[in-house]
């Protein structure tokens, strides 16, 4: 059977927001888009792979077919039955840091999958928006950072066993809900971290976590005031602690100052959600970190320019 192709010349630019995973109690289901934002071009051009990267990553990620834009869109193409043009051109422009927890991964993931779609589509209507939302949070292996990259604000994903895909819900953030992020020097990968979790949990974890998520959604949508005791979590922080010790105590040294503080996806760096007050007099413990106030991302993945039908 032929497979659609995707004509010489086309192009497409996206951008894209960082995110943060888990939110304390929320593993691997709840997400928050952050206002950090990658930028990748893609362009059918030539017969060859070219990739170009400035900022994080660059002299780093590697430039040919196992970068992981590339390797996103070919996912996307497969599911479509679109065959891959033989040149292509991407650039790639990362405010957002790799390893720290800022979902760089899922947001180069979602991107690649964004632009490989509209590259076929033009325009991402609300079906392609699942679409990409679905391949991207496979590839990713949970939906937590991908969802909060497509959608932007807070997020609550799911896998559907009926449609056998990823779907997510986007609650509406309390207005006056925001974020700062403590970012540090140093990085943890992700698969680092999850090898530090156990395969089971108690069922009295298990339950004080899903009392505290779905006491979060009633904080980050009706009542901020409760923030505090709604990022509190049994599932993954303490069982990480000797990955990101300098993180858990800055976590703890924040929660005891009524911060709602938490580590931000599989760590190391630190989020505090809060209304704005709360949020002004925070400051770095030292020069390991660097202080954020990016806010939230109120957008997901955006095509900013096409030149598809
Ligand atoms: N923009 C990007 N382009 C290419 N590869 C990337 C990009 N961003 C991340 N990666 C790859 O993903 C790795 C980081 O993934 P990892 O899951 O460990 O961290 P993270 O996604 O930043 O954090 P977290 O998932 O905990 O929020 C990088 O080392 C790099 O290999
Ligand atoms: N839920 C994931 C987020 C990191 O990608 C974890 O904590 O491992």
């Amino acid at each position: 059977m032929s497979r659609n192709v995707i004509e010489p010349g086309r192009h497409v630019r996206v951008d894209v927001p960082a995110s943060s995973a888990n939110l304390g109690p929320g593993f691997d289901s709840l997400g928050l888009g952050i206002e950090i934002r990658d930028v990748v071009e893609a362009s059918v051009e030539g017969d060859r792979l070219i990739i170009e990267v400035e900022g994080a990553g660059a002299g780093e990620v590697p430039l040919d077919d196992r970068h992981l834009v590339h390797r996103s869109m070919l996912a996307l193409w497969e599911r479509l039955e679109v065959e891959p043009p033989a040149g292509l051109k991407l650039l790639c422009r990362n405010e957002i840091p790799h390893s720290r927890g800022l979902g760089s991964s899922a947001s180069a993931i979602v991107a690649g999958v964004a632009a490989a779609c509209a590259l076929v589509r033009g325009e991402l209507d609300d079906d392609s928006i699942t679409l990409v939302n679905d391949v991207a949070s496979a590839l990713e292996g949970h939906p937590d950072n991908a969802s909060a990259s497509v959608y932007g604000g807070f997020t609550s994903s799911w896998f559907d066993e009926q449609d056998q895909a990823w779907r997510t819900a986007r609650p509406g953030l309390h207005p006056d809900v925001d974020v700062a992020v403590f970012v540090p020097g140093f990085t943890l990968s992700t698969d680092k971290a999850r090898a530090a979790l156990p395969a089971q949990v108690t069922l009295a974890d298990a339950a004080r976590n899903a009392g505290r998520a779905a006491l979060l959604v009633h904080a980050l949508t009706t009542d901020p005031g409760r923030l505090l005791p709604a990022t509190a979590d049994w599932l993954h922080q303490e069982n990480r602690r000797p990955a990101y010790p300098a993180s858990m105590a800055l976590v703890d040294s924040l929660r005891g100052h009524g911060h709602a503080a938490f580590i931000s996806g599989a760590g190391p760096t630190v989020l505090v959600l809060g209304v704005g007050e709360s949020l002004r007099d925070l400051s770095a413990p030292n020069d390991d970190w660097i202080l954020l106030r990016p806010g939230i991302a109120t957008h997901g993945v955006r095509v900013v320019s096409h030149n598809s039908r």
